[in-house]
């Protein structure tokens, strides 16, 4: 792992002929910010000295207390491969701080930080490998992104009916360019779907590289003319996007979920892990699934969960545990999709999961079959609840759940609820095309 001094940041822009470097960011609700220096002001950046108005950034601070310090993390130095490569543009990721050296419990990447803190204290390192999927639309004759598409390959398809295989192939070497190690990519369910996977990593490191992933994905589908969308069900009718998330911990560089001696080759710890996650998926919703949009793809039929339930051999539960076993063993959350706030989503994952691990959740039997396939009265004798249908539901269940709020902390907390609460609102007062289609008519 890197462990750049402020030395070697300041010898780099110079070797590099670094002119531009981003100090970048991410609001409440994953969306990445950011602001650029150049080069003559580094040393002031990397003392921690760059200021900016937080009143101006969504789910922030007040006008009255706006006054926002970027402590950049040095190790996140990376150049972007697609500007200029004279006089190149890098970017540091910062932590937010208040003016008296505090650390702002208003920004996520802190959020993460104190979660991760909670694990090392038990002596565990959390490791997260996400599944990013991905559409690939025309923009129109503005540059504006559509749902366009004249695409028709589905999953593994390849050249010529992939027509997204020039923009996969730029995106997968210039993510390699930025030190990811891309494992596989390929051609999604849905047309003009596609999904790249990368190597897992410590949580911090992981979420650091969905927020790059995310931009260089749709820089690239820019530069091919196309806009990239990680938007959770841009259509009705075809699979979404999801962004599964893939967990393990380890302890003194071991791989602690797995154990040759049970049944499913799975740890006591791995066990509870799943426990403490099903036990507050409910109150997680709101953060895994942020948008009002997100549970148009939690719906039956597209691959994606809507029962919490966890299996070991099929892929129609929440949770799934992948065949590999020892390094490789993990625990896959299949409901999360890629509009999430990487940073919360990790955090109320770790945090839930290390819940299971104190308090001993023993998680239900496994389920096997095909929970999709069963009546609605087997599902309740099971007892498989579904994950919340709505955005408002989750709300109210994150609500409900005051161990997720703690781990959000009251600052994020309130201000969340808040703006999804307003969210919902708005949404519920729209009259869609599918009421004029369904009701117009008729009435
Ligand atoms: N021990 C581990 N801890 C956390 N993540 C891991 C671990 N081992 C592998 N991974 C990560 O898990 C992810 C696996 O992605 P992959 O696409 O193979 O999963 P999959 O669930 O089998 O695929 P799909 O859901 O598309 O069928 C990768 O990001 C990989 O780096
Ligand atoms: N697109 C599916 C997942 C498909 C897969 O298993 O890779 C989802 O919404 O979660
Ligand atoms: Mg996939
Ligand atoms: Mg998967």
């Amino acid at each position: 792992m890197k462990n750049y001094t402020k030395e070697d940041i300041i010898k780099l822009v110079e070797d590099e002929d670094v002119e531009f470097i981003r100090l970048q960011f991410t609001d409440m609700f994953g969306n990445m910010k950011n602001v650029a220096i150049t080069a003559s002001q580094l040393e002031k950046a990397l003392d921690n000295k760059c200021m900016f108005d937080g009143s101006s950034i969504e789910g922030f601070v007040r006008i009255e207390e706006s006054d926002m310090y970027l402590y950049p993390d040095y190790n996140t130095f990376q150049i972007f491969p697609w500007r200029p490569q004279q006089g190149k543009v890098a970017r540091l990721i910062c932590d937010v701080y208040r003016p008296n050296g505090e650390p702002f419990e208003g920004d996520p990447r802190y959020i993460l930080k104190r979660a991760v803190k909670e694990a090392e204290k038990l002596g565990y390192r959390f490791e997260v490998g996400p599944e990013c999927e991905f559409f690939l639309f025309h923009t129109d004759e503005n540059g504006l992104p559509t749902t366009l598409t004249h695409e028709q390959a589905g999953y593994f398809d390849l050249g010529p009916v992939d027509f997204g295989e020039n923009a996969r192939r730029d995106m997968v070497l210039t993510l390699e360019e930025m030190n990811f190690v891309i494992e596989a990519s390929h051609h999604e369910v849905a047309p003009a779907q596609h999904e790249i996977d990368f190597k897992y990593d410590e949580a911090m490191k992981t979420a650091d590289n969905i927020m790059t992933f995310k931009l260089a994905v749709k820089t690239i589908a820019k530069r091919h003319g196309l806009h990239a969308t990680f938007m959770p069900k841009p259509k009705h009718g075809i699979n979404g996007s999801g962004m599964h998330i893939n967990m393990s911990l380890s302890k003194n560089g071991k791989n602690i979920f797995a154990d040759a001696s049970d049944d499913f080759g799975l740890s006591k710890e791995a066990y509870y892990f799943i426990g403490g996650i099903m036990k507050h998926m409910k109150g997680m919703a709101a953060i895994t699934n942020p948008l009002i949009n997100s549970y148009k793809r939690l719906v039956p039929g597209y691959e994606a969960p809507v029962y919490i339930a966890w299996s070991a051999t099929n892929r129609s539960p929440l949770i799934r545990i992948p065949a590999s076993r020892g390094e490789g063993t993990r625990v896959e959350l299949r409901c999360p999709d890629p509009s999430a706030n990487p940073y919360l989503a990790l955090a109320v994952c770790l945090r839930a999961g290390l819940d299971g691990i104190q308090n001993k959740i023993m998680p239900p039997e496994s389920v096997s079959r095909n929970i999709f396939a069963m009546s609605e009265e087997e599902r309740e004798m099971e007892k498989i609840e579904a994950i919340p249908g709505t955005l408002i539901e989750a709300v109210h269940e994150l609500e409900k759940d005051e161990f997720i709020q703690e781990v959000l902390g009251e600052h994020i907390y309130e201000k969340y609820i808040k703006a999804k609460k307003a969210e919902w609102a708005e949404y519920s007062s729209q009259v869609t095309d599918w009421e004029i289609e369904a009701y117009l008519n008729k009435y």
